[in-house]
């Protein structure tokens, strides 16, 4: 008692009460998480609290009480529920938070089991809520939360309506009694859904899928509970009684399987921590190619035995340990919604959160797709937001905290004109969702983009011609008039023009001006001359590679114009066939829709496109400063072209031509290759397995050439080939 005392005395106050104030604030979140699922702080975050307390615990271990977080299990249970004892406790995980601490557990694994014949089993960890299911005589009579580890809320209906969760355990070798762990999740792709029905409902939608997961299993009317897609992983067992021989968890867990439980499809027993490593780095890369969110991997010893030599402390196995991932969740405020005109005029709204650091890089803004989804997402402006970034995936908003709402926070509402021309929006065809400003020829905005796109990698790639040109051009502060209207005037650009233009520095991502970090003020700059007037070298590239993609491809050349649903790949397939911008203003539809990776979508857009006089103006004004938009192809070609104006179809496996190759060597003899059998194709072309393509040649009577016969076609002509081809159906 003496020594008690004495050890108090050594705790300054100020750590005591720091204490007393650190446990109090994660007791409160705890009850906000566990009890009313709707945390008001990110995990991570509360992690960061946890830590700050076992640090000072550290540093004052007489602080380190029984009844302090660091040593509970945490959660506790609501008193709508009945409170039921767990046979054997539910304990939490001990957390590493990199290789290091990783390593540490290992090596006080090797210590502690004295033995190095043991293996590690590997299991993600998913992000739900934890139940514990008990079987007796291989029947479910009943279901319960963790709670505080000893006692949780019997949800045994709630359960019951997982459809995943078997009512009765398969085979006749099943134990007396089981409690069989495992964790219940909310599907990420169902998210958006649930909480746009909630907010419909005028009910609180949820944060995250984690939160629905809970919230969704501990209704007190477990007829709710049935309308949410719930689904079960099970990671452990806790009492059995009546079963003997489990020697591995991993051979456990195939049991389970057996019996009809939903186990795990990734787990993975490997022989050392490098093997572990390696789990950890490949599911750190294909976090979302996984049906539920996971936050880290869980190691566990797979082998039971030893699992009893190392036990556990008052909240976690010693045997096991979660490797937590860097947190893709993140709380930020949302301090405005704002809309973005895109290039082909669709306007997006986007959230402008207060910039945070997610996944390694700083955030600002995030995607909100249209109207309809702000709505579904049952956020408003001032909200405090969970905001979620993926991977390289563009971020974006899942849920609003709603406990945070102080009543300032207003509705967004979708504005009824252009941002940046104020042209009445309205959707492209009737039904749509998305809104468009129509405005397509002189909207600054749409112009802009087209703009940064065409000179875009994917396009005319033109160096030094990035987001600040693209604006600066279209629309400086001065001179009055801008150099470019549309893009016609491309090519005719002087470093004259360039000189005197003084715009705002554009943000790329939002279209807004750029801000000096000190002064707070939007940049404004001479964007092509310096101080003396002179032009920058930018500048001087700028012109030099704009003059020099007058020779790109013409695939390139039709990406570049946006028209639209001609991306790269449709525009590669058009140069493929036509090989002439001339050529394909002239086609018909009916020949557009026919070449192959073309269609009747894209055939449409390009016929409408050049239906427009403005866009075939862009095209005279680029052709009379010389850009070259054709494609002669390779030198050999550029011979005769015998095959001129003949349509074939190749269908069927070839034995001496790859597809590809039979389509290169029909169209550098100047033949069009096509995808589909019309009464205009010259030859259908079929090799092995032809399909539906041969039946309808034959229907048409268009004539069919087997591989010899395409042979003859290829070096003999359309003549000689008539006289071999195979007789059409009579
Ligand atoms: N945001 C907040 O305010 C707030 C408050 C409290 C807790 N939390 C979060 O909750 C978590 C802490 O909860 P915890 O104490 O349950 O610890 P934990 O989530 O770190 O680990 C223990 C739990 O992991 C689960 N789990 C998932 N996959 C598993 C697997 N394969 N094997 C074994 N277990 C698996 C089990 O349910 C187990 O109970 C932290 O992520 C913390 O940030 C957040
Ligand atoms: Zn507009």
């Amino acid at each position: 008692m003496a020594g008690d005392k004495q050890a108090e005395t050594t705790v300054p106050v100020e750590a005591r009460e720091q204490h007393a104030q650190l446990a109090e604030q994660i007791e409160e979140h705890r009850f906000r998480y566990y009890v009313k699922d709707a945390p008001v702080i990110s995990d991570a975050e509360f992690d960061t609290l946890l830590r700050s307390l076992e640090a000072l615990e550290d540093e004052y271990p007489e602080l380190r009480t029984p009844d302090s977080p660091t040593q509970k299990v945490a959660g506790a249970y609501a008193t709508e529920f009945t409170a039921v004892q767990h046979r054997e406790r539910m304990l939490s995980l001990d957390n590493a938070f990199d290789d290091e601490e990783l390593a540490a557990w290992a090596d006080r694994v090797a210590k502690e089991t004295g033995t190095s014949a043991y293996h590690f089993l590997c299991e993600l960890k998913v992000d739900g809520l934890a139940v514990n299911l008990t079987y007796e005589h291989g029947r479910l009579t009943r279901a319960a939360t963790r709670g505080d580890g000893r006692t949780g809320e019997d949800i045994t209906p709630n359960v019951r309506t997982i459809t995943e969760i078997p009512d009765r355990l398969k085979g006749d070798r099943v134990p007396d009694l089981v409690e069989i762990r495992g964790e219940v999740y909310f599907p990420m792709e169902k998210f958006e859904e649930l909480n746009a029905r909630l907010v419909e409902g005028g009910d609180k939608p949820f944060a995250n899928p984690r939160n629905a997961a809970a919230g969704s299993l501990r209704q007190k009317d477990p007829r709710i509970t049935a309308t949410r897609p719930l689904h079960m992983v099970v990671h452990g067992i806790g009492a059995l009684e009546g079963f003997e021989g489990l020697t591995r968890l991993s051979e456990a867990y195939d049991l389970l399987h057996t019996w009809g439980l939903p186990t795990a499809k990734y787990n993975k027993v490997v022989d050392d921590l490098d093997g572990v490593r390696e789990f950890i780095a490949y599911f750190g890369e294909h976090r979302h190619s996984v049906e539920h969110e996971i936050d880290g991997v869980v190691v566990k010893l797979d082998e039971i035995p030893l699992q009893g030599r190392l036990g556990s402390t008052s909240r976690a196995p010693r045997w096991a340990i979660a490797y937590k991932y860097a947190p893709e969740e993140v709380n930020t405020k949302l301090i405005n919604i704002r809309v973005g005109v895109g290039r082909t005029g669709r306007v997006t709204p986007y959230a402008q959160v207060e910039p945070v650091t997610v996944a390694g890089s700083e955030v600002e803004f995030a995607t909100l797709h249209n109207q309809d989804v702000v709505k579904a997402k049952g956020v408003l402006i001032g909200d405090t937001v969970v905001l979620r970034k993926a991977g390289d995936v563009i971020p974006e908003i899942l849920g609003p905290v709603v406990d945070l709402r102080d009543g300032t926070e207003r509705e967004f509402v979708m504005p009824s004109e252009c941002p940046e021309c104020g042209t009445p929006l309205r959707p492209m065809k009737e039904g749509d969702v998305d809104l468009r400003c129509p405005n397509a020829r002189s909207c600054p905005a749409q112009l802009r983009e087209r703009l940064f796109y065409l000179a875009g990698r994917k396009a005319l790639d033109i160096e030094h011609f990035g987001y600040v040109a693209a604006a600066a051009l279209t629309m400086p502060l001065e001179p009055g008039t801008p150099p470019l209207k549309n893009e016609g005037d491309l090519f005719d650009l002087t470093v004259e023009q360039l000189l005197p233009i003084k715009a705002y520095v554009l943000d790329q991502d939002s279209g807004l001006p750029k801000r000096d970090p000190k002064t707070g003020e939007e940049k404004i700059a001479t964007v092509f001359a310096n101080q003396q007037g002179e032009p920058k070298k930018n500048a001087i590239a700028m012109l030099e590679n704009i003059a020099a993609a007058k020779e790109r491809p013409l695939a390139r050349i039709l990406t570049g114009l946006s028209i639209r649903h001609v991306g790269p790949v449709a525009a590669e397939a058009l140069a493929r066939a036509f090989r002439s911008i001339d050529r394909i203003e002239q086609a018909t539809e009916e020949e557009l829709k026919d070449t192959d990776g073309v269609g009747p979508i894209v055939a449409a857009a390009v016929k409408q496109w050049f239906a427009e006089d403005w866009h075939r103006e862009i095209l005279r004004k680029w052709k009379a400063a010389g850009v070259r938009m054709e494609d002669e192809g390779s030198g050999e070609d550029e011979g005769p072209r015998p095959l001129e104006g003949l349509t074939v179809v190749v269908t069927g496996t070839l034995a001496h031509h790859t597809r590809d190759g039979a389509k290169e060597a029909l169209q550098s003899r100047g033949a069009k290759v096509t995808g589909s059998v019309s009464k205009k194709t010259s030859f259908v072309v079929v090799g092995d397995n032809p399909g539906s393509k041969y039946d309808k040649a034959m229907q048409l009577k268009v004539p069919v050439l087997n591989e010899d016969g395409f042979a003859v076609l290829l070096e003999q002509g359309p003549e000689a080939a008539a006289e071999v081809a195979l007789p059409t159906g009579e």
